[in-house]
């Protein structure tokens, strides 16, 4: 029997919430394709801050490099907002993982699929025009990593900066990876840059156009960042990948998924060269509904897909889920935040959209 070793880090707000779904369903995926997962599960984030000292404790980050895979639920919150920023659980404990695993290349799908239309906010003939999107995101440069970053100056001269600073061989690895993605998919990747201001962009499009001469099946267009966030909103189906960097992608994957629905739709993928990966939702922990039983665990259990198909060479496994997914959103099992404000008396909580999809994966044959 295939056994597997998975570090478990759920985090602060909705994190432990949604993960609790995702694990209920590793277990009906153990039970179905006699495959087994041993779950390690380690503090991280404002959690980890409150019970150990630290958001990234020694002890975490040795689990997470003994483990075949890490399944992360979300870390930060208002009560560690005003701690200094090198030691707030975004920066100290998420940050530091993508980078210290080199975790470069994050994959965020965003699809509505057939039928599920009536849940995207967009118009109705927009929404059913064929929207499946992958956002490929530079994850460990830009500027949320650039150096020199800080303050200085006194009075009202004080200022702050950060560092946007990509490399060739940096933009080079992840754009490599849009044109694998792409194809295997539609075949086009839509680059996403501020190539009319930024140095960077500039850079970014002159190798990207070189990595595209290697793919001569795929099509390389180029788009300014604003222009691109107007455009998912009025013709998503002109995408197929997007190609962005670290603070693009941020932005633009929020965007995406909010097209299908819900912040709480986007899974993600985050890899480095070896395979190796962290999955997570793309949101956060959402102070907003955490602790009520309410926050939609389909980008949790997503992520587990993602990792089962990326990491641990599962993809049947990883289909199972996706279809389950697919089911329970098609017989209307919906948390409140996917339906109209007039129709969330019958909403689901977390645990019953779990429960529904565990039922599919069993019941699948
Ligand atoms: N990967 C991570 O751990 C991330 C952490 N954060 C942190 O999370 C905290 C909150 O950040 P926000 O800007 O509010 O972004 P957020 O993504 O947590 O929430 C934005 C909105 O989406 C909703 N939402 C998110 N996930 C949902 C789900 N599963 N089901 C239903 N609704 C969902 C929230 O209720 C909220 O209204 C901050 O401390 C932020 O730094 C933010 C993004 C990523
Ligand atoms: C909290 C940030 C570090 C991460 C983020 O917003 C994201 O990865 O989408
Ligand atoms: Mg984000």
């Amino acid at each position: 029997m295939n056994q597997f070793n998975i570090a478990v880090l759920a985090g602060d707000g909705i994190g432990p919430e949604v993960m609790q779904e995702a694990n209920k369903v590793l277990d009906a995926i153990a039970q179905r394709f006699a495959v087994s997962f041993t779950r390690n599960a380690y503090a991280v984030g404002g959690y980890a801050i409150d019970t150990e000292g630290e958001a990234l404790p020694a002890n975490t980050l040795q689990g997470c490099e003994n483990a075949d895979a890490i399944l992360f639920g979300s870390i930060g919150g208002p009560k560690w907002d005003t701690l200094p920023l090198e030691q707030r659980p975004e920066r100290a404990a998420l940050l530091t993982l993508r980078s210290h695993f080199d975790l470069f290349s994050n994959l965020r799908p965003a699809r509505i699929y057939p039928g599920m239309e009536h849940l995207s906010p967009l118009r109705a003939d927009i929404a059913a025009s064929g929207v499946d999107v992958l956002v490929v995101r530079e994850l460990t440069s830009g500027i949320y990593f650039g150096q020199p970053k800080g303050r200085d100056g006194e009075g009202e001269e004080e200022y702050a900066f950060d560092t946007m600073r990509y490399s060739k061989r940096e933009i080079r690895r992840i754009a490599v990876a849009a044109f694998e993605a792409a194809q295997k998919r539609r075949g086009k990747v839509t680059s996403v840059d501020k190539a009319n201001v930024l140095v960077t962009s500039r850079l970014w499009r002159e190798i990207t156009e070189e990595v595209a001469q290697d793919y001569p099946s795929v099509e390389l267009e180029h788009i300014y960042i604003d222009n691109a966030t107007m455009q998912v909103m009025k013709n998503p189906a002109q995408f197929d990948v997007m190609l962005c960097s670290n603070l693009f992608g941020d932005i633009i994957s929020d965007e995406c998924a909010m097209m299908t629905g819900s912040m709480g739709l986007l899974p993600s993928a985050s890899m480095n060269e070896d395979g190796f990966g962290l999955y997570e939702p793309a949101g956060g922990s959402a102070p907003d509904i955490a602790g009520q039983g309410i926050a939609n665990p389909i980008a949790q259990i997503m992520s587990a897909a993602m990792m089962l198909r990326f990491s641990l060479n599962l993809p049947e496994a990883a289909d199972a889920i996706e279809q389950a997914v697919v089911s329970t959103l098609e017989k209307g099992v919906l948390t409140g935040e996917l339906l109209p404000a007039n129709e969330r008396s019958r909403a689901a909580t977390t645990a019953q959209v779990g429960d529904e999809i565990v039922r599919h994966i069993l019941n699948q044959e």
